[in-house]
């Protein structure tokens, strides 16, 4: 079994935080400009300025007991525990990073090392979309593109309303609003951004999102208007996927909703999109717009449901080779 997730800087650091942001941004499932065209950009605008605000934003999320950022934290535990249940069974479990470490060259490796001929893939994204989904595939096959034997390989889809992810979502909905001391009038339901010509161009990121909210809406019996779906982190001058997030929320308190929740299930993990954009960002973004209460239910993470889900995810694959 593989786990593939995006990847994250190796320390807060300008340097670190420039090579990743250069690795991440110059992939073409990422920023479709012609090279000729964005590396120039890149390098002139992007990677002189960025890294120093967004290593200011990591230092602010950065898991100090562990050095690590959080998203490269709870990459691992999911990892370790699936192999808690999977291992005794002769499957070895391994997870590799797009960007940064450990990549999926070395996750492939270890596993190969370990004797496997048949990998299991599970890119950590519920909702499908070229530029995380494809790219983690494509790094993927890369690495066997100059190996004469090539272990088999399974890719696993999407899994938006996988009823194990509804559940974990729905599990951590209810754990989050039972320690709370007041009601929250909307849970918003905010989903990584995605320029509008990824989806005109036939991404299906947008129409997986509306399932998860759906899906989500059913299992807590919430209306539509109680459950909005809206889309953060948005990078650059284009159109991206509408409505912000931002203005959405600060929208809000002047309608007389002053008490909110916000969910992020296009996310597998917290980072620094859902803990300092939302978690920091949002909430005085919020407050300073008359906002009263501002709750975030986290990530999926760790929670026996987040393992539950990949565990359900990986076993019609790996019974069929148990069976084999
Ligand atoms: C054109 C730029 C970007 C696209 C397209 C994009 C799509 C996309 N990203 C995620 C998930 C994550 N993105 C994260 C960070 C992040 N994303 C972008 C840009 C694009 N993302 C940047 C520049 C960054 C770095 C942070 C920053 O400098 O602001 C992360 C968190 C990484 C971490 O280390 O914590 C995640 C996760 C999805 C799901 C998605 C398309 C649907
Ligand atoms: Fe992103
Ligand atoms: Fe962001």
């Amino acid at each position: 079994m593989l786990l593939i997730n995006l990847g994250t800087p190796d320390d807060t650091g300008y340097f670190s935080v420039r090579r990743y942001l250069q690795e991440f941004l110059s992939d073409r499932r990422v920023i479709e400009a012609p090279p000729a065209i964005w590396q120039p950009i890149l390098h002139a605008a992007v990677l002189s300025r960025r890294p120093f605000q967004s290593g200011e934003n990591y230092a602010r999320i950065w898991d100090r007991v562990e050095n690590a950022s959080p998203l490269f934290v709870y990459t691992k535990r999911q990892a370790e525990q699936l192999a808690e249940r999977l291992e005794p069974e002769g499957i070895p479990v391994a997870y590799g990073m797009r960007y940064g470490k450990p990549s999926i060259k070395a996750a492939v490796e270890n596993l190969m090392d370990r004797g496997c001929d048949r990998i299991v893939s599970i890119p950590l994204y519920p909702q499908y979309s070229a530029t995380t989904t494809a790219t983690a595939n494509d790094q993927l096959f890369r690495r066997l593109m100059r190996l004469r034997r090539q272990p088999f390989i399974t890719t696993v889809p999407s899994f938006p309303d996988h009823p194990a992810f509804i559940k974990a979502l729905e599990t951590s909905v209810r754990e989050r609003f039972a320690e709370l001391s007041f009601k929250p009038q909307r849970l918003i339901a905010s989903y990584h951004g995605l320029p509008k010509t990824c989806v005109e161009q036939g991404d299906p990121y947008q129409e997986e999102c509306a399932r998860t909210t759906k899906a989500l809406a059913k299992a807590l019996d919430l209306r539509d208007e109680q459950l909005p779906m809206t889309f953060q982190s948005r990078f650059g001058p284009m159109e991206w996927l509408q409505p912000y997030t931002a203005p959405f929320v600060a929208s809000l308190p002047a309608q007389g909703i002053t008490k909110i929740a916000v969910i992020m299930p296009g996310f597998m993990a917290d980072c620094i999109e859902t803990l300092d954009e939302i978690g920091h960002e949002l909430r005085d973004e919020f407050m300073e717009a008359g906002g009263e209460e501002f709750a975030l239910v986290p990530c999926l993470n760790d929670s026996s449901g987040a393992i539950d889900l990949l565990e359900e995810l990986a076993r019609p694959y790996v019974t069929s080779f148990r069976s084999s």
